[in-house]
């Protein structure tokens, strides 16, 4: 039986440059594409906007541009899934969107697999592609601590970098700030969770 040993994994530089530079450009040319976030949904389920809990706009289909990103996302889950120390599962499908976090939006602290729905998602991952230097600040991924780790994760949102958590822990975006409120200025990620 795997003892999980961490509740989150980071990797940097996870892509090269000029991909992650497509891809950021690809998202930004979808910008007026991008709706309200919402919370519980899925294919079959559109779900409810919550800005009590989740404000932001997510791209719900990203489009085959991110087929090579999505490619490397699933090779690297076996590094993800021994590094948390969790137990390996299938990999069914990966479901994808794009968020972008503007001034003053969050994501109040929640899981990711408590919905009928959700419940085959089993590893998170969250990818940052905002420009470098960021032209935000917070909008930090904080992660709750698990016995294996004994505090809270903060991490901070820097471009080319995955992070990989299990989707039943407590995690949240920290407010951004983000004084021009412009699309291309704000915290923008490639989210997702690999489903079972
Ligand atoms: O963007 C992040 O850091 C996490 C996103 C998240 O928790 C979600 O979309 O469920
Ligand atoms: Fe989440």
């Amino acid at each position: 039986m795997a003892v999980q040993t961490a509740n989150h994994v980071v990797m940097d530089s996870f892509l090269p440059s000029g991909e992650l530079t497509a891809l950021r450009g690809h998202l930004g040319g979808h910008a007026s594409h991008f709706e309200a976030s919402r919370i519980g949904g899925d294919r079959s389920d559109p779900g409810r906007v919550a800005p009590d809990v989740r404000r932001s706009r997510v791209l719900y289909r990203v489009g085959e541009e991110a087929d090579g990103f999505l490619s490397k996302v699933r090779a690297s889950v076996p590094t993800a899934v021994a590094r948390l120390g969790i137990r390996p599962l299938p990999i069914a499908t990966i479901q994808l969107q794009a968020t972008a976090t503007n001034d003053g939006e969050f994501f109040r602290p929640h899981t990711d697999n408590r919905h009928p729905q959700t419940m085959r998602r089993w590893l998170a991952f969250t990818f940052f592609l905002h420009h470098e230097p960021p032209r935000f600040s917070g909008g930090e991924l904080r992660i709750a601590a698990t016995e294996a780790d004994g505090g809270w994760s903060t991490i901070t949102p820097t471009a080319n970098r995955i992070v990989f958590f299990p989707t039943g822990i407590l995690h949240e975006i920290a407010v951004v700030r983000c004084p021009s409120g412009a699309f291309e200025d704000c915290r923008l990620t490639l989210n997702g969770w690999v489903t079972r």
